[in-house]
This record gives structure tokens, C-alpha cells and sequence, in this order.
């Protein structure tokens, strides 16, 4: 098709109906079901109006066609050949139209605008704002759940409210008028042939009311065993070298048979249960069709019917008997997408436990002076990891936070990140209390090498680039040859045949060596200049020739700037300012080096335990 034709053209007309980056100021989505999928049909209100209209179109024009076949047959049944058209040509005509022009068009609205409006416009916007309100919260949020389980939530969130909205406004919406349609068609022919379709009617509401809950039921059991099973498969692929290690026994085998039998438990409910359904409308639609079949031809033995009149109810019914199989199915579908938009608004409709305060500033690049005051923090329990902290580290001031693992050192550098927020006393950065503050001016002020590499399954550019936007390439090589990675980076090619810089890393880096990793995250930093830096335990994957060639730059980088450093291997850190011993979340002693050697406490202890780096030896001799 032609870029720019007249085809292109309306499609793009249509596509474009609904915006799929449009959003609201609103900083919370609704969390109930019902208001959720209302905010969003809000946002839409043309499409499905639009709907609304086509959807009970769609039901006339097919009960009107049933009629029509009627009319056909009892107009052919009396006319002459030979004068038909002349006489008939303008009721031949119009069923000719309703035919080829109103239920072509009809038919083709519906599907542009479910399929050019809905799926690809409305779908993404609900995705775009789900996503939005997400990514916002805190890193709490996401230690508590499954990264892969929120992203499902919002990509089936979008499509379930979208299915939700069109299912009811187009197939129940046009079905609904076909029934009440088709129940007044018959009545006018003969009233007992409305009361058999009301009375179907009712016999397929209780089905939906009685049996419909139990497939519903079964069908969120099967679901839940599904994922449990799923989970299961994934945790063993994920592991597979330790399963490969530990696993001689085929203990693995027994695992996942456990979680497939109880799939299928849950299988054979569902299926039973759907079973049911379907042979109890089979049987109340034989009854149904059989009774019209039957008065009908009753009726007609003593004349009070017409053939037209006796296809039209016939055709009629057989089409009813049609809809209403597949309805049920789409009944349940309802029911579904509702419970699916229940689920995922219990993930995407969540007020961020870490906000912006109203009248948060933002910080300006800080001198990087920071204070914690009194802090404790216990991660939400009665006790327990931070108590009563007081720690001052000036602008400037290289300080190294020591201590047993577990002692709190990761969790006291969070605090003052804000990834979590304190529960008691106050930490500032510059003066300014962290949660005064914007999230995002709070965490320009640092630089930081984590644990965890934390790298993205994109290229090394993207990884390294991620530390400053709009960095060059010359900046980003920069940066990667003070981080000692240029060299290695060269070598670096991925399945796709993609070399160097635009190598793609795997998920969460996975492809390069825990070394390698941390030498992109220390580009990534040294790229973002930020006037804090936070090392934990950034080296701790080098051997000490990579780590002695990274080390200059980094204490050229640490020039004028404020740096918190957490290492077990003390030769790392011997060298900085002020060493603070941490224990159970409290600072158990704090000096130099030679100080602490001198105090012989924990410090000197754990110096003695530790044969000492390059950097170690040359100060313990100074
Ligand atoms: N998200 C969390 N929820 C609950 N408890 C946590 C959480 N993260 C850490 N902890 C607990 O807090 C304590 C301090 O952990 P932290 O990671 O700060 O220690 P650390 O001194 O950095 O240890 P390491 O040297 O091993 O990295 C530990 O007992 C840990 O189990």
C-alpha cells in the first residue's frame, strides 16, 4: 500500500482515534474495577459510542434479515413470475440494500473500530498509564513481587479492559437486540412463539446464574495452577546449573510432576465444569427449537400461519440456538476480563508508599554534605538493623563503611538514597531533609556501584550511556577506558553478531563476567559525575591487577566529591578518610586506618583475618 494514498490515509484516521500517549494528571488509578475500566472508557468515549451504536445496529439488521426471509418466501409464495420485479422492485431493492450496503457497513465499522481503534490505540493507552503510575514506585514495591508478574499485569490489564468494554458494547450489547427483536418478531406472528423464546430466555439466564460461577471458579483454580506450574518450569530452567550440579537424583522430575498433577486436577474441574454448560444450553436450545418447530407446524395444519412466517421463526430460532453457544463462552469472558482488571489494579492501582512531597524542591547540585539524625530503620519489623544512627560525612570526605555482613551497611546507603524511608529520625543531604526533596533531584546527587551490577539487557553503550542522557560516544568510550572496560568491551560480540559497544549484555548482564559487569557500572558512574558516590562492594569481582588499574581513576574521580565506600576486602578502602565499623546497626568505631589499627578493636581484628591488599600493606607499613 502507498505511504500517504487514500488507504493509508483512513486507516491512519482510524488508528489515531485514540492517542495511545494521552494521559491524565490523575496520581492514582482507580483502584475498584468497575471505576477503572469507567476512567478509561472516558478517555475513549467516540470509539465506543461509536460501538454502542454499530453493536445494536449489528443485532437489528441480523434479526431484520431473518424477517426478510420470511417476507421472501410468502411474497414469492403469492406473486406472479412475471410481474414480480415490476411490481416488487422497491421492497426487492431495499432488502438488497440491507443486504450488501447497511450489514456490509455495519460489519465493517465494527471491526475498524474494534480492530484500528481498540486493540491497537486503547489497549496501549491503558498499558502507557499503568505503566506510568508503576514505574514510580518504590523499590519496595518490586522486592515484593515478580518483575515478570507486573509486567503481565499491565499488558493484560490494557487488553482485559479493552475486551471488557467492546464485549459488553458489541457482542452482548447487539445480542441483547437481537433477542428482544426476535422475541417481538415472533409475538407479532403468534404470541406462544414469544412465550417458548421468553421462557428459553429465562432457562438461559439461570444457566448463566448457576452454572456459569462454578466454570468461572474453576477456571481462576486452573489459572493459579497454571502459574504455579509455570513458575516451576521457569525456576528450574532459570537455575539450571544448579539443577545440573545438585540435582542427580532427578528430585527436579518430581517437583514438576507435583505442580502438573495438580494442573490437571484443576484441568478436569474446568473441563467438567464447561462440559456442563455446553450440554445444558445443547438441551434447553433442542427444547427450545422443538417447541417453535412444533406450534409452528400446529399452527399452520390449521392454517394460522404462513410458510414465510414459519422460516422466518425457524431461521430466526436456528440463529438464536447459534448465538447463544458461543455467547456463553463470551459471557465467561466477561466475567474474566472483569476479575483480570480486579487483579491487576490490586498492582497497577497502588498509591506509592514514597512520594514527592507536594512542595518536594528540587535540589540543586549538593556540595554533598550528609547527616543522618537519630536514624532507625527496622524494613517495617518491631526491631532489629538500623537503631538510633548519627552519622556525619562532609562534603568532600571519603568514608568507608565497614562491618560482618548484615551489619546494615547496604540498608544505611538505601536510606539515604531514599529507597526506602526512614522510621524514625531524619537524614539530610545539604541541609535538606531527603524527603523534602524530589526523588529524582535526590538521586541525580549520586553516583553508585551497587552489589548488583544492575545492568539492562541492551548494549553496552545503553548500559554505559545510562549514566549521563545524551552522552557521546567519545564520552561514553571515555568514561569505559578510566573504568579499565574499553579494552575488553572490543572483544565482546553477542548471538546476533552485534561487536563492541553494541553488543547486548543478556538479561541483567548475564553474559559478562561478574568483573566485567562491575566495570561497566563503574563507567556507567564515572559517565553520570554525580557529586556523591556510593561504592558497594564495586570492585569486589576484580583481580587485583584490573582492580590497581581502575583504582587511580577512581581516586582521580573521587577528587571533590563526597564517597561512601563499602568493601569486606579492607585493602580497598584502608586508604580513605574515615573508616566507620558498623555492627547490628551501629557504629561500633570510627577513625583512619591507622587509628583503628591502633585501637585494636573489630577494625584491627578483621585487618589481621584479612592478608591485606597492595594498598593495605604499604599503609599498615606507613
Ligand atoms: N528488603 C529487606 N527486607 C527485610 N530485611 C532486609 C531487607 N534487606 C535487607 N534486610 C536485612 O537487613 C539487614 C542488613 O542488611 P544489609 O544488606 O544492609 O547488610 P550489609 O551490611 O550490607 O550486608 P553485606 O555485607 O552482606 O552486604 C540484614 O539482616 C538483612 O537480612
Amino acid at each position: 500500500m502507498k505511504e500517504g494514498g487514500w488507504r493509508d490515509r483512513l486507516w491512519r484516521k482510524a488508528e489515531g482515534w485514540v492517542d495511545p500517549f494521552q494521559d491524565t494528571d490523575r496520581e492514582v488509578l482507580p483502584a475498584d474495577a468497575w471505576r477503572f475500566i469507567l476512567y478509561f472508557a472516558r478517555q475513549a468515549k467516540g470509539p465506543f459510542i461509536a460501538l454502542l451504536i454499530v453493536g445494536g445496529l449489528a443485532g437489528a439488521v441480523d434479526a431484520a434479515l431473518y424477517w426478510s426471509i420470511g417476507w421472501l418466501i410468502d411474497l414469492l409464495d403469492r406473486a406472479d413470475p412475471k410481474t414480480l420485479i415490476t411490481e416488487h422492485w422497491p421492497e426487492l431493492a431495499a432488502l438488497l440494500a440491507l443486504l450488501l450496503v447497511v450489514r456490509t457497513v455495519v460489519l465493517i465499522a465494527s471491526a475498524v473500530v474494534e480492530q484500528q481503534v481498540v486493540v491497537p490505540g486503547f489497549y496501549s493507552m491503558v498499558r502507557w498509564q499503568a505503566f506510568r503510575r508503576v514505574i514510580e514506585q518504590p523499590y519496595t514495591f518490586y522486592q515484593n513481587d515478580f518483575a515478570g508478574r507486573i509486567a503481565t499485569k499491565i499488558m493484560q490489564g490494557g487488553e482485559a479492559v479493552g475486551d471488557f468494554i467492546v464485549n459488553i458494547l458489541q457482542t452482548m450489547w447487539s445480542f441483547l437486540t437481537f433477542i428482544v427483536l426476535a422475541i417481538t418478531i415472533l409475538a407479532t406472528v403468534e404470541p406462544w412463539l414469544g412465550v417458548v423464546v421468553g421462557v428459553w430466555f429465562i432457562g438461559y439466564a439461570a444457566i448463566v446464574r448457576f452454572l456459569l460461577p462454578e466454570m468461572r471458579r474453576a477456571g481462576r483454580a486452573t489459572a493459579d495452577e497454571r502459574s504455579i506450574f509455570n513458575g516451576r518450569l521457569v525456576d528450574a530452567f532459570t537455575n539450571i546449573v544448579a539443577v545440573k550440579l545438585f540435582d542427580s537424583g532427578r528430585r527436579e522430575h518430581a517437583y514438576v510432576r507435583d505442580g502438573l498433577e495438580r494442573f490437571l486436577v484443576a484441568v478436569i474441574r474446568l473441563t467438567r465444569a464447561i462440559t456442563t454448560v455446553r450440554a445444558s444450553v445443547a438441551l434447553l436450545n433442542g427444547l427450545m427449537m422443538g417447541s417453535i418447530a412444533a406450534i409452528c407446524i400446529h399452527k399452520w395444519t390449521g392454517g394460522g400461519i404462513s410458510t414465510g412466517a414459519i422460516a422466518a421463526a425457524l431461521g430466526l430460532v436456528f440463529r438464536l440456538n447459534q448465538m447463544s453457544g458461543w455467547m456463553m463462552f463470551n459471557i465467561n469472558g466477561l466475567v474474566r476480563n472483569y476479575a483480570t482488571v480486579q487483579d491487576a489494579t490490586r498492582t497497577i492501582s497502588v498509591r506509592p508508599a514514597i512520594r514527592d512531597a507536594a512542595n518536594a524542591i528540587v535540589l540543586p547540585r549538593a556540595s554533598g554534605d550528609i547527616r543522618f539524625e537519630n536514624v532507625s530503620f527496622h524494613y517495617g519489623k518491631g526491631g532489629g538493623v538500623i537503631e538510633n544512627l548519627n552519622l556525619h560525612v562532609r562534603p568532600g570526605e571519603r568514608v568507608a563503611l565497614i562491618g560482618p555482613s548484615g551489619a546494615g551497611k547496604t540498608t544505611i546507603v538505601n536510606l539515604a538514597l531514599r529507597l526506602f524511608d526512614v522510621e524514625k529520625g531524619r537524614i539530610l543531604i545539604d541541609g535538606h531533609d531527603v524527603r523534602a526533596v524530589t526523588q529524582a533531584s535526590l538521586r541525580a546527587q549520586f553516583g553508585v556501584v551497587s552489589q548488583d551490577a544492575m545492568l539492562m539487557h541492551r548494549s553496552i553503550r545503553d548500559n554505559i550511556g545510562y549514566g549521563r542522557a545524551g552522552a557521546t560516544q567519545a564520552e561514553i568510550e571515555d568514561a569505559a577506558e578510566r573504568a579499565a572496560a574499553h579494552e575488553f568491551i572490543a572483544g565482546v560480540s553477542d548471538p546476533h553478531d552485534r561487536q563492541g559497544y553494541d553488543a547486548h549484555v543478556g538479561e541483567r548482564g548475564v553474559k559478562l563476567s561478574g568483573g566485567q559487569r562491575q566495570r561497566v557500572a563503574i563507567a556507567r558512574m564515572m559517565l553520570k559525575d554525580a557529586p556523591i558516590l556510593i561504592l558497594d562492594e564495586a570492585t569486589s569481582a576484580l583481580d587485583s591487577e584490573v582492580e590497581a588499574a581502575i583504582q587511580d581513576n577512581l581516586y582521580r574521580m573521587m577528587e571533590g566529591k563526597t564517597v561512601i565506600a563499602i568493601a569486606h576486602r579492607l585493602s580497598t578502602i584502608a586508604a580513605l578518610d574515615r573508616l566507620i565499623v558498623i555492627d547490628e546497626g551501629r557504629i561500633v568505631e570510627e577513625g583512619t586506618h591507622a587509628q583503628l589499627i591502633a585501637r585494636d578493636g573489630l577494625y584491627a581484628q578483621l585487618w589481621k583475618r584479612q592478608s591485606g591488599g597492595f594498598l593495605g600493606n604499604r599503609l599498615a607499613a606507613e
